[in-house]
């Protein structure tokens, strides 16, 4: 039974299939500080957040069980995760379910910043009947949009329907996509230079921190409008109130701050030309069931070893290139698994080559699978699909990937080769052969067909008469039965090997006796898990 814990508030309708599930125990216990949930954290194998739990190296510390970490929500600035991938926590989050939610917020904010709703509402309702209060139209106006993702596309489309001129801005934002969305693509100067109001939708990154600061208020227009529904810290807040202060900013609406809550005495709280929310970009009922229903199906797939999406530290993976892979994910974990156990040298080398069907593919999430199969020896249960590329790394274990070398015939070929410091270098292949599965087919430079399962004794001997004679001998003595076996050979009378399938662990001492028989070299056991 998976245990998952809701340490935010999340729609109950969102997590609802968790709760269903019949596998998986649901609690929610929400505002915990982290010693409280370092306390519980341990007996758990999911977390569900939103943006409130900080979830610190600490906690994952003690979260012995934590497999997956579900942000029901986008940003997952509140999860250290670099801690995560060190432990091979999968970070998901929802990218999709809140975009047109905070789309909206970020407009409605901009409209009520147009036209001083908040503030006329406050003095309505204390009682004055204040005409005053003079806006500005957003027809005609330009829009300048930094960060062209998700909400910022669909916030130029909406101020499209306003008749506003758009001018937007991103790394990845190309002409021709800007022409689709009938927006104009500047740069960053062009924007503050030239906009009435500038809108924010970019992550908060070292390079986006204070992107907006005193250099790009001093030459902005007079009276603009600034809004940030992304992330604290995108604008500067102080260069921010300094503008306002100076007459160049007339207004600006903020859902997020550098600090939340912010202190009671921040100046944003105090300034007449400043509306705030708190944090309620993605505050629908809408969105929260999407985003929860999204991050509960892609927790409830890791949970059970099912392909998933969305994962935060871990690179995306189209979900047709996934289908591909993942028929080879067993064979590849197993390769890797293969080649570690017949090297006894520390790996400093990994080396993996695709062929056949598998040489056009990005194949990095099957890589993952292999290296998880070679560490797994050392790292035992430490190292999975999240972490494996990393720990080889730490490690100093190059990994160096080739495509579309020979396929000796198969259809699809994985070869891994480890170097290890002794200068050695061992190969195991593998294929998934239709109808028979996955296959080793060969083992350095002997051809085999060997089903990876079970229990194998890999011996290296001279290729003489009787050997197999009194390999079968000794076994059965020692009441190991032998269920498969094969034998490869370059030469007649050369160096050979012998794969034998047994129905269970072989004791050490029979490995032992084995290697003091005439001829033979090298008997060792490979297990699969
Ligand atoms: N207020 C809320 O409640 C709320 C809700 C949802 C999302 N958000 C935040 O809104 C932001 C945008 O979310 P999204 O879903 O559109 O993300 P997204 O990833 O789809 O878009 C972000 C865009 O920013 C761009 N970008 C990165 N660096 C940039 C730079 N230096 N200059 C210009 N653009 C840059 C990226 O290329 C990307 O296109 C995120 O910070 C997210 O956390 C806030
Ligand atoms: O959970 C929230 O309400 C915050 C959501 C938002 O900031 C996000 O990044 O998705």
């Amino acid at each position: 039974m998976f245990k998952v814990l809701v340490s935010d508030p999340i729609s109950d309708m969102g997590i609802q299939q968790l709760m269903d599930a019949s596998d998986v125990v649901v609690d929610k216990k929400t505002g915990l500080n982290e010693d409280e949930l370092v306390q519980i954290i341990p007996e758990y194998d999911a977390l569900l957040v939103r943006s409130q739990t900080k979830v610190t190296e600490k906690i994952m510390e003690a979260g012995k069980n934590l497999k997956v970490i579900g942000r029901a929500g986008v940003g997952v600035d509140n999860i250290n995760l670099e801690a995560a991938t060190k432990r091979g926590i999968v970070v998901i989050n929802a990218p999709d379910g809140n975009t047109i939610t905070t789309c909206e917020h970020a407009f409605a904010m901009m409209m009520a910043l147009a036209r001083h709703i908040p503030q006329a509402y406050a003095k309505t309702i204390q009682g004055t009947w204040d005409r005053k209060f003079l806006g500005v139209e957003l027809r005609n106006k330009t829009l300048g949009v930094l960060g062209m993702g998700r909400i910022g596309s669909e916030v130029a489309k909406r101020a499209k329907a306003f008749g506003m001129d758009i001018l937007g801005y991103d790394p990845f934002l190309t002409e021709e996509r800007a022409e689709k969305l009938g927006i104009k693509l500047a740069t960053v100067d062009d924007i503050v230079r030239n906009a009435d109001f500038i809108t924010v939708h970019t992550p908060l990154t070292p390079e986006t921190k204070h992107m907006i600061s005193r250099p790009q208020f001093e030459v902005m227009k007079k009276g603009m409008r600034i809004i940030n529904c992304a992330r604290g810290g995108v604008v500067d807040e102080m260069a921010l109130v300094e503008a306002i202060d100076q007459g160049i900013v007339a207004g600006a609406a903020f859902d997020v701050f550098e600090k939340e809550p912010p202190e009671a005495d921040h100046p944003f709280l105090h300034n007449p030309k400043i509306i705030v929310t708190p944090h309620l970009g993605a505050s629908t009922v809408e969105a929260q069931e999407n985003v929860a229903i999204d991050v509960s199906e892609q927790v409830l797939h890791i949970l059970r070893n099912e392909p998933f999406k969305n994962a935060v530290n871990m690179p995306p993976v189209a979900p047709s290139v996934m289908n591909k892979l993942q028929p080879y994910f067993e064979l590849g974990e197993k390769l890797g698994a293969f080649a570690a156990q017949l090297n006894n040298e520390a790996v400093q080398e990994i080396h993996v080559d695709y062929a056949g069907d598998l040489a056009e593919v990005d194949t990095q999430p099957l890589t993952r699978y292999i290296i998880k199969g070679v560490l797994s020896r050392h790292f035992g249960s430490d190292v999975n699909t999240v972490n494996s590329l990393h720990l080889a790394k730490v490690r100093d274990v190059n990994v160096v990937v080739s495509q579309a070398s020979a396929t000796k015939g198969f259809t699809n070929l994985i070869s891994v080769s480890l170097k290890t410091q002794d200068g050695a270098e061992r190969r195991v292949a593998g294929t998934l052969l239709n109808g028979y599965g996955a296959r080793i087919v060969q083992i350095d430079k002997f051809p085999v067909d060997i089903a990876p399962e079970g229990h194998l004794i890999f011996i290296s001997h001279n290729d003489k008469p009787g050997i197999i004679g009194s390999v079968g001998t000794l076994l059965g003595k020692n009441d190991v039965n032998i269920a498969a076996m094969q034998v490869g050979r370059k030469i007649v009378g050369g160096e050979a090997i012998m794969v034998l399938t047994v129905d269970k662990e072989t004791p050490k001492e029979v490995l032992g006796e084995l290697t003091k028989l005439p001829e033979i070299n090298k008997a060792q056991q490979i297990a699969f898990a």
